[in-house]
């Protein structure tokens, strides 16, 4: 069971050195694309052409396409390496040492305990990231920088990638369904039963959904209207930190949080409008006497034989005309998204339990559940979230 411990910097952890766990050396064969090549349209053909790169790169118009897509396809190769250089920043807490002010490569290095030598190539490498830059003797903080480790959770969640990392270290195998993904136990670990083996570490990742939910909760709250809802009730809640947005919004919003008997346990009583509603969608019907019922972060993580009976059953919950919101990141659709179908899908297929759904696939399960009036996917940021509305037939 993965047990990352988010609140322990590994910049303090014994110095021993440790070696990286070893692998099969690949097979580097070359394999070159078929001549001529098969149906592909015609700039994927003047693409597949070794030829065509060295004439486009000389041609003063062209040459401009070619070292663009150069740079996007290198920025794809060279990815994990900026995922693990964003990773040291955090784990020697470059960024929080910068935001007390400007400071020299010495004191940098007294201050993370990380030598100097490395230090420079991890700050340069943070500099081109646009983190941090360096003027005038001093390493200085970025409005980037700035924002990282301003942004609730982002920072813990960086911390928590190695556990996903590990689950992604051989893809193939991964893909072929031949691994175990640690990411499977965690989060069941962190909500599960399991959680009291561990209360410290599982309010530390509670506290990480609450925190990271602040932002999709914010995004989610802009692109719904709750003006005539007269009680709004979030099934798989968590601690309640969506409901809590809300009511400030609407103060005169009636509130209801459903989730497991033991995540309430730990569930923010912020207001006297608040019921608490302990119980498993899976096993328990969902309590009737909301107008809005919303499900963030929810369904994606369950598989269609959990979703499609917990569609019926918020139904059934709903009085005729009653409101179904549901905010997560949506994969598969026609303008393929980084975010959600690369990060997500892997992310959610790692876990083990559910999956990215597309919003066409969502459409369907909700009208299979009796949901008429089902809304498009709207989005601020597709990587924070989208929602989808539908009503009660
Ligand atoms: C005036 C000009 C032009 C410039 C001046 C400079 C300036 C002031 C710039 C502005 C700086 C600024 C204010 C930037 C703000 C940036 C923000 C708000 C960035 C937000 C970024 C958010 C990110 C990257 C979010 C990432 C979210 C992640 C990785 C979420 C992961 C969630 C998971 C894994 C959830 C799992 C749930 C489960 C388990 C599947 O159910
Ligand atoms: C990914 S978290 C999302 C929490 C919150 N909505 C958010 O966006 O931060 C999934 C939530 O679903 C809850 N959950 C999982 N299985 C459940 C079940 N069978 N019945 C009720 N809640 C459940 C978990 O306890 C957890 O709070």
């Amino acid at each position: 069971m993965a047990k990352d411990d988010v609140s322990v910097s590994r910049s303090e952890a014994a110095a021993a050195p440790v070696k990286p766990p070893a692998g099969p050396v690949p097979d580097l064969g070359r394999e070159e694309p078929p001549r001529p090549p098969g149906r592909v349209g015609f700039f994927t053909r003047i693409a597949l052409s070794p030829r065509l790169h060295e004439i486009f790169e000389r041609m003063p118009l062209m040459n401009r396409v070619t070292r663009r897509e150069g740079v996007a396809l290198f920025d794809v190769v060279s990815g994990f390496v900026q995922s693990q250089v964003l990773l040291a920043v955090v784990e020697f807490r470059l960024l929080h040492i910068l935001a007390e002010g400007a400071w020299r490569l010495e004191q940098i290095s007294l201050r993370s305990g990380l030598a100097e030598d490395r230090l420079a190539v991890l700050l340069q490498a943070a500099a081109a990231l646009k983190l941090v830059k360096f003027r005038r003797g001093l390493w200085h903080l970025m409005p980037r920088g700035a924002a990282f480790i301003t942004v609730p959770g982002l920072e813990s969640m960086v911390r928590h990638h190695p556990v996903l990392y590990r689950d992604l270290c051989d893809p193939v195998a991964f893909l072929k369904g031949q691994t175990e993904p640690e990411l499977a136990g965690f989060w069941p670990y962190v909500f599960g039963p399991l959680a009291r083996e561990d209360a410290g570490l599982a309010a530390r990742y509670s506290q990480l959904m609450a925190d990271s939910q602040r932002t999709v909760a914010d995004d989610t709250l802009r692109l719904i209207d709750l003006s005539k809802a007269k009680r709004l009730m979030d099934v798989g809640g968590g601690t309640g930190a969506f409901l809590r947005q809300a009511a400030a919004l609407y103060p005169e919003l009636d509130l209801t949080l459903f989730d497991l008997p033991h995540v309430l346990e730990v569930a923010d009583r912020f207001s006297p409008r608040l019921t608490l509603a302990p119980g498993s969608f899976r096993d328990d019907p969902i309590p009737e006497g909301a107008d809005v019922i919303s499900l963030v972060r929810v369904l994606y993580d369950h598989p269609d034989s959990v979703v499609e009976p917990l569609l019926k059953k918020v139904h059934a919950a709903l009085p005729p005309g009653g409101r179904l919101i549901i905010s997560e990141t949506f994969g598969g659709g026609e303008k393929p998204d980084r975010a959600c179908d690369v990060y997500f899908a892997f992310y959610t297929m790692a876990m083990c339990s559910g999956r990215t759904r597309s919003p066409e696939e969502i459409k369907q399960m909700l009208e299979k559940a009796g949901f008429v009036r089902v809304t498009k996917a709207r989005t601020l940021r597709p990587f924070i979230t989208s929602v989808i509305e539908a009503e009660r037939g």
